[in-house]
């Protein structure tokens, strides 16, 4: 493998921080491919067939978020192997990593291997805080290695791994709960900077577009004032429950 390319959709950076580690497991000249910011991006990706790719998403209700399926089908595999990766926020990760892996094969990739990674939860700091942290990072690092030994020891016959997940997969949340500006803000503008679909007024960072926000949670994660929060009933009970079930520490796992 001459590089390694990485494709990572990361409003609050989990995605990317994984991406790049199992990256740099594999080999060291990495091209960043970063699809995060969807409304300002049409490019069209092409991996050589003597490159690797590692791809990832966050979790989103179980599913690869829809937002960046579009920039996931502008990427032309051209029978190059693939890494999936999803990282999620220590609830589930459902049907995304299999998803992702047939988005990946529809893309003319070889996917040899795959691996759900944890982060901490886009909407509460009290669950997975921190993550991925050292330890992550390292299993993180040993996969891509390990994906470069099953390349090694099976150039002519690399099997595609088994990754749970079900058909048809999970129904997808039509929920509507985007963070709002309340009075601790400062007009900072650094919110309207991150968001990845333009949602956030620069002028008045305190509007939000309903209709185009992806409930990420980077405009709340950037905020050094605490200036933004999600009010909406259901997402603050969905946070109650992910601050009670969703404690005990999961690990990542890989499929090889
Ligand atoms: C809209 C939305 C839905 C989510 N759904 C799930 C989920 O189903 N399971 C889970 O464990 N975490 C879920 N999370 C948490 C994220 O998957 C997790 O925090 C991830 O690491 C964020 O990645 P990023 O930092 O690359 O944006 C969700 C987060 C958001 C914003």
């Amino acid at each position: 493998m001459s590089k390694v390319q990485c494709f990572y959709f990361s409003p609050t950076s989990n995605t990317k921080k994984i991406v790049e580690a199992v990256a740099s497991g594999i080999c060291e000249e990495k091209i960043e491919n970063d699809l995060t910011f969807v409304d300002k991006n049409l490019d069209q990706y092409v991996v050589d067939s003597n490159e690797i790719a590692v791809i990832g998403v966050p979790v989103y209700g179980g599913r690869v978020p829809e937002v960046i399926l579009d920039s996931l089908k502008r990427i032309k595999g051209n029978g190059a192997y693939a890494v999936a990766v999803v990282t999620y926020g220590n609830r589930a990760y459902e049907d995304s990593l299999l998803e992702l892996k047939n988005i990946l094969v529809e893309q003319n990739f070889k996917v040899v291997a795959a691996g759900a990674f944890i982060g901490e939860h886009s909407y509460t700091k009290k669950v997975a805080t921190n993550r991925p942290d050292e330890l992550d990072l390292k299993k993180a690092i040993d996969f891509g290695k390990d994906v470069v030994a099953k390349i090694k020891t099976n150039t002519n016959n690399i099997t595609e791994p088994s990754i749970p997940g079900n058909y048809p997969y999970k129904e997808r949340s039509k929920r509507i709960f985007s963070p709002h500006g309340n009075r601790k803000c400062v007009y900072c503008r650094r919110c309207p900077v991150v968001c990845p679909v333009g949602a956030i007024d620069m002028r008045k960072p305190d509007i939000v577009d309903e209709d185009k926000c992806i409930h990420c949670c980077a405009c709340i994660k950037v905020c050094s004032f605490n200036g933004r929060e999600l009010l909406d009933e259901w997402v603050i009970e969905k946070i109650k429950m992910l601050e009670t079930n969703c404690i005990d520490r999961k690990e990542p796992e890989i499929f090889i």
